[in-house]
């Protein structure tokens, strides 16, 4: 069987991650896997988990770290025969070491963004959420305005990313992150990206994918079990 590909990205909100994931994602054929996203989806149904999730995401607060990481292990569970990229997850040591107790990653990708360009940016952040497409009233505007291009149907913007929650959640985002980051570097598989323009870090991300992924290597399907 072809060698898996296991990677994570890691950077503040609104540091171009899930911009940056779904280019990898079709450029490399990974599954692409975001943790805000999938915790999001649990909110839908009337679950369980759904309902005890749904108090720390609207509170911007991180879920806690043992039900997070039972929901995101066993979706990779589902996910056994495909190669990964993991976004918003690991946010913390133990969800970091949690992972790294089942999976060694390949490549943790980490964006350095400053703060002012974090702050423009999600200010300007629409969603449309049941596809969790990203638009940018500058970067990446919508075809018509206020509406996803595919279905039409109306975009949102997240309570998370007014200006008073986003100081609370990239303070926050801060303290957190160092210890992850500093398990990667000594691990030798981190990979740093400063800029302040996604357009401009692509080029050194794929070029560094591609010494590092040989898409005949991957497996050309994936079998992902459902929820
Ligand atoms: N102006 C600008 N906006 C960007 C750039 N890259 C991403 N964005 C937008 O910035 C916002 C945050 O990006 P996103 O990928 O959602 O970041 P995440 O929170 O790290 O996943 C979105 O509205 C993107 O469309 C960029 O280079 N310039
Ligand atoms: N790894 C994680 N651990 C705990 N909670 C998380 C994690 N990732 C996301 N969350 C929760 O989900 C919310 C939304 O996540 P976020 O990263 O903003 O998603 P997005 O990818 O849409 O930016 C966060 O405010 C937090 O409550």
């Amino acid at each position: 069987m072809a060698k898996l590909f296991r990677a994570a990205i890691v950077g503040p909100p609104g540091s171009g991650k899930g911009t940056i994931s779904k280019r990898i994602a079709q450029s490399f054929g990974l599954q692409y896997l975001s943790g805000g996203h999938f915790l999001r989806e649990s909110l839908k149904g009337d679950t369980e988990a759904g309902v005890l999730v749904k108090t720390y995401v609207e509170r911007n607060m991180l879920v806690p770290d043992h039900v997070m990481t039972r929901l995101m292990l066993h979706r990779l569970e589902q996910l056994n025969s495909c190669s990964w990229l993991l976004d918003g997850f690991p946010q913390t040591l133990a969800q970091a070491l949690a992972l790294n107790n089942l999976y060694q990653l390949d490549l943790v990708i980490s964006l350095n963004i400053p703060y002012e360009t974090l702050r423009e940016r999600l200010s300007d952040r629409w969603i449309h959420p049941p596809s969790g497409r990203v638009y940018n009233m500058g970067f990446r505007p919508p075809r018509v305005q206020g509406k996803d291009d595919i279905t039409g149907e109306p975009l949102i913007q997240h309570d998370d990313d007014k200006p008073e929650a986003l100081m609370v959640r990239l303070r926050h985002y801060k303290d957190v992150a160092k210890p992850v980051i500093d398990l990667y570097k000594s691990q030798g598989i981190l990979h740093s990206f400063s800029d302040t323009d996604t357009d401009q870090i692509w080029p050194s991300i794929s070029s560094l994918l591609s010494t590092k992924i040989h898409t005949h290597q991957l497996p050309n399907t994936c079998q992902t079990q459902a929820h």
